[in-house]
């Protein structure tokens, strides 16, 4: 399948698209119309139509999708066919979270190890994945094929622990900490920020108590 330049508003639906095939498989679901799909995702059928038509399409006029085709692809574009190692640097209370959340793996990240420098959190280890204190890190960062490293530490650390994971070949940072990253071009940093989500709820709610008074 030929790739084209992507946008990345499509992009950043198909992890959405990827999530509901994944739950029509699990379901036995063979094959679904644009229609089905929309009405399940909630957008319309052109929008579905139009954002898998930069890939090619995938589906036959008048017989629908095929679920598992179509999921197959989709997570080959999002690299979903790889597994991909991964560190977390700072266990602490989000750090220990995202390390207990099993389903990464389900995905193809494989979490390694995570990383602090609170030497009460030495020997601890989460799901069988051990803490190892910060001096290991650029040690085990020579000897295991880690692409990416979480960084759930305080802001005021970020700068000074990106830059350490960039020397030492660290391409990839997945950001929590509340501190945009200025990193070589060849650096991917994807931060996340669980508050702008709660923000857009805040202000549908407040929308929808203005318009009850109208
Ligand atoms: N993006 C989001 O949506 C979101 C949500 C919650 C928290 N956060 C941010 O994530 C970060 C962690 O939050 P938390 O509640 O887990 O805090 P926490 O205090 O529970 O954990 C931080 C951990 O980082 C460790 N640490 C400190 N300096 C370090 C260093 N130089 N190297 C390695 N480890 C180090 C600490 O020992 C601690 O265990 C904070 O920056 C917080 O603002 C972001």
């Amino acid at each position: 399948m030929e790739h084209r330049k992507i946008s990345r508003a499509v992009i950043s639906r198909l992890p959405r698209y990827h999530r509901y095939l994944g739950d029509l498989l699990e379901a036995g679901v063979e094959r679904i119309s644009s229609n089905d799909l929309s009405k399940k995702m909630n957008v319309t059928a052109s929008q579905i139509r139009q954002d898998l038509n930069n890939f090619g399409g995938f589906g036959q006029q008048g017989y629908g999708y095929n679920v598992k085709y179509l999921y197959t692809e989709i997570g080959k574009i999002l690299g979903l066919n790889k597994t991909h190692n991964f560190i977390i640097i700072g266990a602490g209370n989000l750090g220990q979270a995202l390390a207990n959340y099993a389903s990464f793996e389900k995905s193809g990240f494989i979490l390694k190890s995570l990383f602090d420098v609170n030497p009460r959190l030495e020997g601890m280890s989460i799901r069988g994945i051990q803490v190892r204190m910060m001096d290991e890190l650029v040690d085990f960062l020579q000897n295991n094929e880690i692409e990416i490293a979480a960084l759930t530490i305080p802001k005021s650390k970020v700068v000074e622990v990106a830059d350490l994971l960039v020397a030492n070949g660290i391409k990839a940072i997945w950001n929590f900490a509340h501190m945009d990253l200025d990193l070589p071009k060849d650096v991917i940093v994807e931060s996340v920020h669980l508050s702008d989500s709660l923000m857009q709820l805040s202000y549908n709610i407040s929308r929808r108590k203005e318009a009850k008074k109208k």
